[in-house]
């Protein structure tokens, strides 16, 4: 079942929130939409779910439009789950009602599922890890296991389009980490595409098959983690993904002149988008520092952060602030004049 938005546009009042989305979400894939505060990510999922129309272009699900300009279908007869950043469960139910009422009240929970809606509520239990927490009220319940409950009663009716809002928002670092295994799990066992909303690209890195990263309501680039991460095709991509320095300069048969120096630096696998555009980005890991300054683009080390595995250091080059990363065997002091080159 693959999901299909061609040409979609969301205007609030005079503001366009998105622009021309054409995307599509293939059966079974697990799909990051990855951008910034701010840039539609939510509002693109909520046109997904029903809770918000489009002002242009269709969506279809499962061959099915349930949305265009002149309809949209609501969010129960989408056959698609989503799960909340809050948990949003009710303080009045235990865990087992909580999965249990999609299996009631879901239009689309298969008619073998109602009636054995028992012995899938203790399967869903056992998925989430929270057998013997059934008869619990959330508020005797952690934070991981709240966003479990919230995953079961999402899967429970073994929907074809999972979305999730940045669900491990609520969590602490230790546990997100954590959780991005569950969700990994959950995924493998439930075979639903999911898409899942986060503005922490290690998240997206860590756990999609592709990443869609959007910027102001545009789509910048679609691709796997690998391909956005080592292959950033616009300037936004290539800082907020990898943190990538920019220097500008000519390119010219793949070499590149640093602008403001006689420096040349030959090709380490830019995309062409970013050549044309004469711009050479380095990811912190990709820059070698040497004391050795001849034939070099030199600056003065600025700070130096130990990081366990890696020194960070900011060098100043020429009044531009560079974000370098190197083992802890590469060690500089704050003030030196060293010279920076890219890592073939
Ligand atoms: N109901 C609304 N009325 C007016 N503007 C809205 C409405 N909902 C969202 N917006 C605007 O649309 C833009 C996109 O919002 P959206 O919530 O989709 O962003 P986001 O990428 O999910 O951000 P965040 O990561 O902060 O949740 C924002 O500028 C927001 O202010």
């Amino acid at each position: 079942m693959s999901t299909i938005l061609k040409d979609v546009n969301k205007l609030f009042g005079n503001f366009q929130a998105l622009y021309d989305i054409n995307l599509t979400i293939r059966e079974g894939e697990f799909l990051a939409i990855l951008g910034p505060s701010g840039c539609g990510k939510t509002t693109l999922l909520r046109m997904l779910a029903g809770f918000e129309t489009t002002s242009g272009g269709t969506i279809e699900i499962n061959d099915q439009i349930v949305a265009n300009h002149n309809k949209s279908i609501p969010p129960e007869k989408r056959n698609v789950s989503m799960v909340f950043q809050g948990f949003a469960l009710w303080p009045h139910m235990t865990v087992s009602e909580h999965i249990k009422f999609p299996l009631q009240y879901d239009q689309f929970a298969s008619k073998e599922l109602k009636e054995n809606s028992s012995r899938r509520v203790d399967e869903v239990l056992d998925i989430i890890d929270l057998k013997d927490k059934g008869n619990n009220y959330p508020h005797a319940l952690s934070g991981g296991q709240k966003q479990r409950v919230s995953l079961g009663r999402a899967i429970a009716t073994q929907p074809k389009l999972l979305l999730m809002d940045e669900p491990l928002s609520a969590l602490d670092a230790e546990l997100r980490i954590e959780m991005r295994r569950e969700i990994q799990r959950l995924h493998q066992l439930t075979e639903a595409s999911i898409v899942y909303v986060t503005h922490d690209q290690g998240e997206a890195l860590a756990m999609a098959d592709r990443i869609v990263i959007m910027n102001q309501g545009r789509i910048e680039q679609v691709g796997t983690p690998e391909e956005i991460y080592y292959h950033p095709e616009t300037e936004f991509v290539a800082t907020f993904v990898s943190k990538a320095n920019l220097f500008k300069g000519e390119w010219k048969d793949n070499q590149f002149k640093v602008q403001g120096s006689d420096v040349t630096w030959s090709d380490v696998g830019m995309t062409e988008v970013l050549k044309a555009k004469n711009i050479y980005a380095l990811r912190p890991e990709q820059i070698r520092i040497s004391k050795n300054i001849e034939n070099q683009l030199t600056g003065e080390i600025l700070t130096r952060q130990f990081q366990g595995k890696e020194y960070h250091y900011s060098v100043n080059i020429n009044g531009k602030v560079v974000i370098i990363q190197r083992p802890i065997t590469d060690i500089f002091e704050v003030g030196d004049r060293v010279g920076i080159e890219p890592v073939e």
